[in-house]
Order: structure tokens, then C-alpha cells, then sequence
């Protein structure tokens, strides 16, 4: 039986005169990977603020888990945008995914064999067992990104947030970080919000996605959204989705959303 994480009730968020979206009906289910879509300036970013108890939205209501969002909700785990760590950085792998267990049990530390038998659990959960011991400044963005995922499941959320996790990372550290996110969805039934500008590298894993566009949004699954059609009235000008070897390529997207003015017919 599938149960409701995440809703959104006739939700809309407008900064001054200007709607990122309105009128936004949504619920995410337990096990679901769900994706924000959208170019730079859609709405993104604010969006996972709103559910992050950090935005508050202009109308309508946001529950997870049957609560309204808010600040520090313990249902909550965040992987925040990718920013690498200093060489420098005097942190083991193992101790940043520490600082999430720790951040648990605000002055109750677990006990040292049972805080080192969690962190161990949740460095082989991300496959990062061999660079526990490594300084987090030494490893490279994917695996610094696996550390940061680890970190956020160490509540055991259920729900997790990912702000473009795969950001600055190679093609093959972005699929790493892909289908470790979709295990944690399709596996251990945590739902997930994963904010991406770009489909491709999660296309396997992805259930749904919402398009945020021009003012406008679109929910669905991604061969209902991704297509011209969709995209041209979401962006208010021409698009076209084309899709080759299971990869999705959009052409013609202008590169900023230009609200409501929709005059340059290309
Ligand atoms: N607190 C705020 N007050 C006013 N405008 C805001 C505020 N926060 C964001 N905006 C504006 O809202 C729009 C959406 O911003 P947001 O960061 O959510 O977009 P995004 O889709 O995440 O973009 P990007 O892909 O570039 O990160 C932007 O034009 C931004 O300038």
C-alpha cells in the first residue's frame, strides 16, 4: 500500500507581481522518485525552500507526513547543492556522516559502539565503506556527494531532498549518484524530491516529474511532460523534444523563463 508523503494543496508562490507557480495540486507517494524540472529562474530552488518550512507559499497548504512544512521537520533529510569541500577540510568521510547522526540526538549522544556501527551502516549503504577514514577534502565531487547523501539519510527520513546533487559532477559519478538515489526511492521507500535541470542522468530511475516553466507547471510522468507539445505552451514559444538511444534532447527552450510575455514566436 502506497502512503502519502508529500502534499500540496492549491499551492501557488509569487514573489511580488511575479507567479512562479499557482494553483499546484500534488502528492508524493512513499517510494517515489519524483523530479522538479524547470530552466534557471523557474522556481526550483524555491519550491524545495516551501517544502523545507523555509518559504512560505502565497496560497493553499504543504503537509509532510500529515504536518504542515516546517523549519528542521525530523521527517526531512536535505542534500544541499554540491559545493566541494576545501582540501584542507579536518573532516573524516566518516565523521561529516557523523555530524547527521549526532544531529539526531541534540546533546543524547548514542553511545561510541552504536554511533560507529550507524556510520558504518550508512557508509556501505552509499558504497563509501572504503574512504571512510579518507579526509572528505581529498575525494572527488561524487564521492563527496555519496558522503553528503549518507548524511541526510542518517535520520532516516521519509521524505529526501536533493537540490541538483549531480551538479559539477562526470558522467559517471552522476550516474553513481542517480541510482544510489533511485535505490533509496525504489528499495527503501523513501520518497524523493530531486531538483535537476537536466532528465537524462536519472531517466531510468524517475516515476514523475513536475516542469516549472514561464509561470506555468506541468505534472506527470516523463513521457507525458517531455514532449513538444507540453514544453511549447509551458514556455509559450515553439520547443521540441526530440528522443534518441533513451536520451531526451529539448531544442529551442529560451535560455530564462520570460514570464508573461509570450510575443517572440520563434
Ligand atoms: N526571496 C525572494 N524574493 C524575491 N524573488 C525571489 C526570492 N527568491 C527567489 N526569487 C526569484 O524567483 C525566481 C525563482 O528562483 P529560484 O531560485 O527558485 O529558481 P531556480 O529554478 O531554482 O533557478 P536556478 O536553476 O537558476 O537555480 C528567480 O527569478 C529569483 O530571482
Amino acid at each position: 500500500m502506497s502512503s502519502t508523503v508529500l502534499e500540496l494543496r492549491k499551492a501557488s508562490l509569487s514573489y511580488g507581481l511575479r507567479t512562479l507557480w499557482s494553483g499546484l495540486d500534488l502528492q508524493v507517494q512513499a517510494g517515489e522518485f519524483f523530479a522538479v524540472l524547470g530552466p534557471n529562474g523557474s522556481g526550483k530552488t524555491s519550491f524545495l525552500k516551501v517544502l523545507l518550512g523555509l518559504q512560505k507559499l502565497s496560497s493553499g497548504s504543504v503537509e509532510i507526513g500529515g504536518e504542515a512544512a516546517t523549519q528542521g521537520h525530523r521527517g526531512i533529510g536535505y542534500v544541499p547543492q554540491q559545493k566541494g569541500f576545501d582540501p584542507q577540510t579536518p573532516l573524516r568521510a566518516r565523521d561529516l556522516v557523523g555530524l547527521g547522526v549526532d544531529g539526531d540526538r541534540w546533546g543524547v549522544r548514542l553511545g561510541s559502539a552504536e554511533y560507529r556501527a550507524r556510520v558504518d551502516t550508512l557508509l556501505d549503504q552509499v558504497g563509501a565503506s572504503e574512504y571512510g577514514n579518507v579526509p572528505v577534502g581529498m575525494l572527488s565531487g561524487g564521492e563527496q556527494q555519496r558522503l553528503r547523501i549518507a548524511q541526510a539519510l542518517a535520520t532516516r527520513p521519509e521524505l529526501l531532498l536533493c537540490d541538483e546533487p549531480l551538479l559539477s559532477l562526470d558522467l559517471q559519478h552522476q550516474k553513481a549518484v542517480s541510482a544510489l538515489v533511485g535505490e533509496q526511492a525504489h528499495g527503501a521507500g523513501t520518497a524523493v524530491v530531486f531538483v535537476t535541470h537536466e532528465i537524462n542522468p536519472i531517466i531510468d530511475y524517475v516515476d514523475r516529474v513536475l516542469y516549472l516553466a514561464g509561470g506555468s507547471f506541468r505534472v506527470g510522468r516523463v513521457e507525458e511532460v517531455m514532449t513538444s507539445e507540453v514544453l511549447s505552451e509551458l514556455y509559450g514559444t515553439r520547443v521540441e523534444v526530440f528522443r534518441s538511444n533513451g536520451r531526451i534532447v529539448v531544442v529551442g527552450q529560451p535560455d530564462a523563463t520570460t514570464h508573461s510575455h509570450h510575443s517572440e514566436e520563434g
